[in-house]
């Protein structure tokens, strides 16, 4: 069962992808969101299709919403309703990823 990030958690973990890596914090809630902008379709559902694979080995989803070459991604762990350190993992092969398909 996944537990929320701990205050230490969020100082090393959380703190590096919000001061260096374009993610922030959304407001109503614990979680993490991030726009993604591609060339085009193609390139924004390759990224979106291997995001995809990542999150079903992993059994974490995101929350996703696609227009054309835009992907804006939020996670959150519904589990323990707020950022577990499954999203920071998540976030990392996330930034990866689209560092491919940018
Ligand atoms: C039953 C299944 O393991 C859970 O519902 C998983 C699936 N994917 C998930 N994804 C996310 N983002 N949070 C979860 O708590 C979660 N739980």
């Amino acid at each position: 069962m996944a537990t929320q990030l701990s205050s230490d958690e969020r100082e090393h973990k959380l703190a590096p992808l919000l001061k260096d890596a374009g993610w922030k914090l959304e407001k109503e809630r614990d979680a993490i969101t991030k726009p993604f902008i591609f060339d085009n379709f193609n390139s924004a559902f390759a990224f979106m299709t291997s995001v995809a694979m990542k999150a079903e080995k992993m059994d974490h989803h995101p929350e996703w919403f696609n227009v054309y070459n835009r992907v804006n991604i939020t996670l959150s762990t519904h589990d323990c309703q707020g950022l577990s350190t499954r999203d920071i993992a998540l976030a990392a092969y996330i930034d990866k990823a689209a560092a491919k398909f940018i």
